[in-house]
């Protein structure tokens, strides 16, 4: 159901921008649908660089990447500042699943669908989701700006023989594209409202992605109600980030999203949001995209 309707969603705004603008004026006003956020003005998202811009821009943001490494060694700690994701952790893996077992045509119900896979886990942290994925049998690259946050996920890995075959490295997704690494699905969760050039940032996850391959990225939605629940409660009621954890103006509407996606030849398949119950101390999946989503799509043919 909730499948059903995002996908029906999903349908109109993966047309081709250009179809878009000129076929739907109204184009900007649906945006509503998933965002009560004001909408951004037309130029917001800048003109698709020339194909021959083989060298993307960095995405370090070193602000960003300050605030990860003076909170490193508390990656591992259930209830630290990474809670909110640990506690996320079985309801996004359930959309992994979800989403990479029918795209690579695997059992959902086996423990490891993902062995034969590489997959690569672009901003890893300190690994919370990289070792899941490893556990269901994916050959796992776990990459993060940050050195600390890596050598925390390496000691952590260490602990069980399964999850010490992640490969981890400190580096950044534009430098394994100069490798020229390829990945069959590439994961970013929760990175690219911390990145410098979120355009560019999936440029490069694109580049990374094997044709057929896979790409999922979670953030949070540049709506009013986001910044009432992410930053206000999250960070200044309930304490559970760090104040100045989230910048509002860093986020992407789905929209916004799905647009830059589809520059960097990617068309979003499918999208959910996260939603908290305060009751159960539980998060769910929903077709309610207004707060915290994730969007799966494909590598198109080039
Ligand atoms: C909120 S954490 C998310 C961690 C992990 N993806 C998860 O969801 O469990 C964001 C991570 O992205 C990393 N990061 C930020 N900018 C990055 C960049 N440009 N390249 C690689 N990693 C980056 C940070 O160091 C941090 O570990
Ligand atoms: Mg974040």
């Amino acid at each position: 159901m909730v499948r059903k309707h995002l996908i029906t969603r999903l349908r109109n705004l993966t047309r081709p921008a250009s179809h878009l603008h000129s076929h739907c004026p109204n184009f900007l006003q649906t945006r509503r649908h998933f965002s009560d956020a004001p909408p951004p003005p037309a130029s917001a998202l800048p003109p698709p660089p020339p194909a021959s811009n083989v060298h993307s821009k960095s995405s370090l943001n070193q602000t960003e990447l300050n605030k990860f490494a003076s909170i490193a060694d508390t990656w591992w700690d259930a209830e630290g500042p990474f809670k909110p994701l640990h506690v996320m952790n079985p309801t996004r893996l359930a959309f992994i699943r979800s989403t990479l077992c029918r795209h690579f045509r695997k059992d959902p119900h086996c423990t490891r669908p993902f062995e034969g896979l590489k997959f690569v886990d672009v901003g890893c942290g300190g690994g919370i989701l990289s070792e899941p994925l490893a556990r269901m049998g994916a050959t796992v690259t776990g990459i993060d700006a940050v050195e600390k946050n890596i050598k925390i996920a390496h000691l952590h890995a260490e602990l069980d023989p399964i999850t010490s075959s992640i490969d981890y490295c400190c580096t950044t997704a534009e430098k394994l594209v100069e490798e020229q690494r390829k990945f069959d699905a590439v994961i970013a969760l929760e990175v690219i409202e911390h990145v410098a050039e979120p355009a560019e940032f999936c440029k490069s996850l694109s580049a990374l992605t094997d044709s057929g391959g896979a790409i999922l990225i979670s953030t949070i939605n540049r709506s009013m109600r986001a910044y009432a629940t992410a930053i206000i409660m999250a960070e200044y009621v309930l304490h559970w980030l760090p104040k100045g954890t989230h910048e509002w103006s860093s986020f992407l509407t789905p929209e916004e999203l799905v647009l830059i996606l589809q520059r960097s030849s990617v068309s979003v398949q499918e999208m959910a949001g996260f939603v908290y119950n305060p009751l159960t101390g539980r998060w769910s999946l929903s077709d309610d995209i207004g707060v915290n989503f994730i969007a799966y799509g494909t590598k198109n043919n080039e």
